[in-house]
């Protein structure tokens, strides 16, 4: 069973007397009255990371994609919480010197406090952190615009790169490789926009499973659709040039997630003001395409203007 079809089945239901929850089709649980935003994630060794060789920078990385769902809604992280399962081996004292000295690291960089959690036993090693922040307005899912722009923060792909590098399913020199897994294991997570992504977004989410998966979640529930032009998605100048000279296709590349940049949809209006707060934040901000009627059905344009037909939209969790 497809993770949605087990949600909505089983627990939407049950979150019907809760509004806050956002009928269970949000990124986040939000009550407005007493300003608290709440998301909750797990993490389980061989589906999100690899393995638990560099304990430092796994730990970075569910941080940051944990509170990549509260920034993308417009809301300021603060607390967290751990609860982690793991054994002898994983929780051996250095692996659990380099996790505290990492989350200190987190704790500096993004403004938040470790505020509880839970520790057992298991051969299974996993964590889930739950992240808090409060604000009195968040961006929701399902609130775009026909016509509205669509936008994506910074970069896309280089995550899903250093993915395979990890993996040894591709070769590069060592300071492309420590370029691409850094930004596997340390997404740059877009703090300064949290309070300006209000002036301007009709509607947002984060990129986890990839931009075409989140962009069919971000309207799931509208009578909409996008149209996207390929060579507007912003990459990086090294992902480019690793593109271009082994004749490897974008789209594969951008469409992986582990991204954890914002995407978001905006009137035509508002492209001043993104402007403006882009290059004053020094967020690098793109418009890749816009929202259209359903009647027309999402598309990717190529670079030559044909329609690309795709294989895969994203990472899925199936039961
Ligand atoms: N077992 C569950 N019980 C109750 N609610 C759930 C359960 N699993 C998921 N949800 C809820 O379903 C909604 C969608 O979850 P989903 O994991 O797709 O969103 P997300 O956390 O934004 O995505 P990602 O995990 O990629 O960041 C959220 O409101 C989440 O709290
Ligand atoms: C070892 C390994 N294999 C594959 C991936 C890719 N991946 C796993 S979960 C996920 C989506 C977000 O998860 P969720 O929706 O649970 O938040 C993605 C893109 C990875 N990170 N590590
Ligand atoms: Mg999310």
């Amino acid at each position: 069973m497809h993770e949605f079809e087990l949600i909505k089945n089983y627990f939407q239901k049950l979150s019907k007397k809760s509004p806050s929850a956002l009928n269970l089709n949000d990124d986040v649980f939000f009550d407005k009255k007493k300003s608290l935003a709440v998301s909750v994630d797990t993490y389980v060794e061989g589906n999100h990371f690899i393995n638990f060789k560099k304990p430092e920078l796994v730990i970075k990385k569910i941080i940051r994609s944990s509170i990549s769902d509260l920034v993308c809604k417009g809301i300021k992280p603060k607390y967290y919480f751990i609860s982690g399962s793991g054994n002898k081996k994983s929780f051996s004292k250095l692996n659990l010197s380099k996790i505290s000295k990492s989350l200190n690291q987190e704790q500096n960089k993004y403004k938040i406090f470790l505020s509880g959690g839970d520790t057992v036993f298991s051969n299974k090693l996993s964590f889930t952190i739950t992240s808090i922040g409060f604000a009195n307005n968040i961006i929701y899912r399902n609130k775009a615009k026909i016509n509205d722009d669509i936008y994506v923060s910074g970069n896309l792909g280089d995550s899903y790169l250093g993915l395979l590098v990890l993996k040894n399913k591709f070769k590069l020199k060592p300071k492309l490789k420590k370029y691409f897994t850094n930004q596997y294991f340390m997404p740059n997570i877009q703090l300064r926009l949290t309070d300006q992504i209000k002036k301007f977004a009709n509607t947002s989410i984060d990129v986890s499973d990839g931009l075409l998966a989140d962009l069919d979640k971000m309207i799931n529930c509208q009578k909409l659709s996008y149209k996207l032009f390929l060579k507007d998605i912003p990459i990086s100048s090294n992902l480019k040039k690793i593109l271009d000279l082994k004749k490897l296709s974008k789209i594969n590349y951008i469409s992986n997630g582990d991204d954890y940049q914002v995407l978001f949809t905006a009137s035509k209006n508002k492209m001043r003001i993104i402007k403006k707060i882009a290059s004053n934040c020094r967020v690098r901000l793109t418009k890749i395409g816009s929202i259209q009627s359903y009647v027309e059905k999402s598309s990717i344009i190529d670079d030559k203007n044909r329609t690309i037909a795709l294989k895969t939209k994203g990472y899925l969790h199936q039961f």
